[in-house]
This record gives C-alpha cells, structure tokens and sequence, in this order.
C-alpha cells in the first residue's frame, strides 16, 4: 500500500522535485520549513495543480501519468488547508451536508459520530461568518471527513485551535488512522504533534526530499536529529501500586519511569505508549543522583555526538535497549563529564514534561 509521487514543478525560487515513494497508510508527516515547497507538494497529490510528466499512484490507481489525469473529486482525497474554505451563505449543517451528500457509499464516517467528535453539535446553525477561526477549522474538517475520503490531506488544518483543542484533535487523527484505517499526508509546523502521532516523516528543503522513512528512526538520522532534537520512545504501561491514583508508572527498556497520570487516559496494563522527549528534557549525570527532584533516571549508552543548535551546546545520541534518546547538553558538560562514545550515564527525563505527550501507540 503506497503512494508514489514523481513531479518537478518549477516555482519562484527553485524546482519541487520529488521521486518518493511513501505509506498509503498511517500518518504520514511532511515538515520543512516555510516556503520549502509542502504545500505544493500537497497540490501536486491532490491534483489541484495539473502538472504535466508527473506521476501520481496512490495504491492501485493510477491518479495522474503521462496520459492519464484524475482530477479531485474521483481521487476521493478529504483536503483541509489552513484556510477553511467554508460556504458563507450555508448553515454549519448545511456545510457538512454538501461533503455528505456527495459522498460515496457505504459511510464508514458516521454523521453523528463525526458532528460529535468535532464538538460540532451547538453550531449546526450559525453561519461561517458568526464562527472563530479555530471554529471554522473544525467545520472544515468535519466536512472532509464527512465526504468518505479514501486519503485525508492536511495542511495546518488546526493553526487557529488553543493548545488544548489541538491536543484533542492531533489525538484524534491518530484514532481516525486506527479506528478507520484513514490514511493521512499531514503537513504541520508543530514538530511536537508530529513526532507523537505520524507513522512515517518527510522533511523538504527547497524543493527535495532531504529525509525521509518511519518517525522513530527518521528522528535519529541527520538531517532530523540535528534540526529537530526531538526523540519517540516507546514504554509499556505498569500495573500501579494501590493508592497511587495520580501517577502512572511505564518500563523502558526494562526500566521504571514514573509520570504524572493524564486524567483522560485509562491504560491497560502492557499496553505500549509513545513518549515523545525533546533533547532539551534530557539532562546526564554519570551516576544516579538521590537529592534530585527528577526521579525518572536512566542508565544509557552514550552512542553518538553531534553539534547542536548552539555553538556551545551539542546533542548526545543516548542507546536504551534497542531503543535511542537525544539529550541536549553543553558542550562544557560533555567535557566536565569526560564523555565519549561507549560511556555509561544516567539520562534524566523531567516528568512534568513527559506527561503532557502521552499516546497509545499504533
Ligand atoms: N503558483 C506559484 N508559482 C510560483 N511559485 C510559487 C507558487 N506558489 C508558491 N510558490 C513559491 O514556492 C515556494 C514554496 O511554497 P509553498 O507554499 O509550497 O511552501 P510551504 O513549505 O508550504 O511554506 P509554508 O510552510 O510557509 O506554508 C515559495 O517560495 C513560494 O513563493
């Protein structure tokens, strides 16, 4: 199952010229940064700019090659962009009802189900025009999911949504690609929402795919690791000892780390979760510490070093099991600690920060 795009479009600054292949299912995440040629790309797979010599095959159907050309709406894809494109003379419900009522059988996407999960119940009867913008942007994406789509798209399609609501809705796309085996090409700045959720991850530079394969491991190869210091471990959820309402214990690598318990979670003993670690989280000793307010400590492996951001700081590339973790530290601590490749540390993961990202996994 996959989704094969060959183009090369010439745009102000530079060509997009792209020859990847990528999962036809999943969440698939496409970063870069801004004007590196995402949502272009994004036009390209949708359609939207016709473009001659490009390939387009998602699974078994051939959208666009040198004699064939599918335009949208028989590629079934659900587009969101960041503006919601919402009829402004239409009702909320009238809105929803135009992707409804177009769209092909059987409905996989209940009409309550979606309305209801979108929160979209107390403004069926406004108008566009009476909504926020964050408001606007679940209508758009209600819509999308309500026209049956085979491939969602999304570019930024909850910019104007408050932390929470984005929240809610990142964890959403994630049920959307499990419950209903919705494939998705999502384009977002939020590096964080990214890492927790998607499948697979592309980065853009001008016009090319610099990088691309599953988040886990795309995260720990260059040019990744050095731009977005950013790591996605996997941990199983602990049976909690009686009383210990408000933490949730998980195992790493065969050891405990232990979290503030979100209230919307109940998990099941053994069931995987993904936490996502930015470097910055992670600080080293080379022996555990008892008079630290962190209590998540680690013994790591230090593996690699690279230069981070800032001149005086570097990122070590930390080994756990089988699994790999960037910590963001000064250069002078890397010195102070007499670190190199093959040392033994204690990587220390702040709680408050972990507790905020938790996902069941895939
Ligand atoms: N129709 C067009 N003709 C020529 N150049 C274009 C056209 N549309 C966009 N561009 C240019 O192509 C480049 C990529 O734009 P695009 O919107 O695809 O980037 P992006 O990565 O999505 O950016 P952002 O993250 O800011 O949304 C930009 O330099 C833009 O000016």
């Amino acid at each position: 199952m996959s989704l094969t795009v060959k183009c090369q479009l010439p745009l102000r600054h530079f060509v997009l010229a792209v020859d990847v292949r990528l999962p036809a299912q999943g969440i698939t995440a496409i970063v870069g940064p801004s004007g590196s040629g995402k949502t272009s790309l994004l036009e390209v797979i949708a359609g939207i700019r016709q473009l001659p010599g490009a390939t387009i095959q998602f699974q078994d159907q051939c959208w666009q090659a040198p004699a064939t050309f599918s335009p949208l709406h028989q590629r079934r894809i659900g587009l969101v962009f960041q503006q919601p494109s919402l009829f402004p003379h239409l009702t909320v419900e009238e809105n929803l009802r135009y992707g409804w009522q177009r769209a092909s059988q059987p409905k996989t996407l209940g009409w309550d189900e979606v309305i209801a999960d979108c929160g979209l119940t107390p403004m069926l009867g406004q108008y566009p025009a009476q909504l926020s913008g964050g408001q606007q942007q679940r209508v758009a994406f209600a819509r999308a999911l309500l026209a049956q789509p085979q491939l969602l798209i999304l570019d930024e399609p909850f910019s104007a949504l408050d932390d929470d609501a984005r929240e809610y809705f990142v964890s959403y796309l994630q049920q959307l690609a499990q419950r209903h085996q919705l494939p998705m090409i999502w384009v977002s700045h939020q590096l964080g929402d990214v890492a927790q959720v998607s499948d697979y991850l592309v980065q853009l530079h001008d016009g090319h795919v610099v990088a691309h394969g599953p988040t886990v491991s795309a995260l720990q190869s260059e040019p990744l690791r050095s731009k977005l210091a950013l790591s996605v471990v996997v941990a199983e959820a602990q049976p909690e000892p009686a009383g210990q309402l408000d933490t949730l214990r998980l195992t790493l690598a065969e050891q405990s780390i232990t979290l503030p318990r979100p209230q919307s979670h109940e998990l099941e003993t053994s069931t995987p979760v993904r936490l996502r670690i930015f470097a910055r989280d992670v600080s080293l000793t080379r022996e555990f510490v008892s008079d630290s307010s962190i209590q998540n400590q680690l013994a790591a492996e230090v593996v690699d070093s690279f230069p981070a951001r800032h001149p005086a700081e570097c990122i070590v590339q930390l080994r756990l099991g089988d699994q790999y973790l960037l910590a963001l530290i000064t250069k002078a601590s890397w010195q102070r600690l007499g670190l190199q490749t093959g040392s033994r540390v204690i990587a220390h993961l702040k709680a408050a920060a972990l507790h905020e990202t938790l996902r069941e996994t895939l």
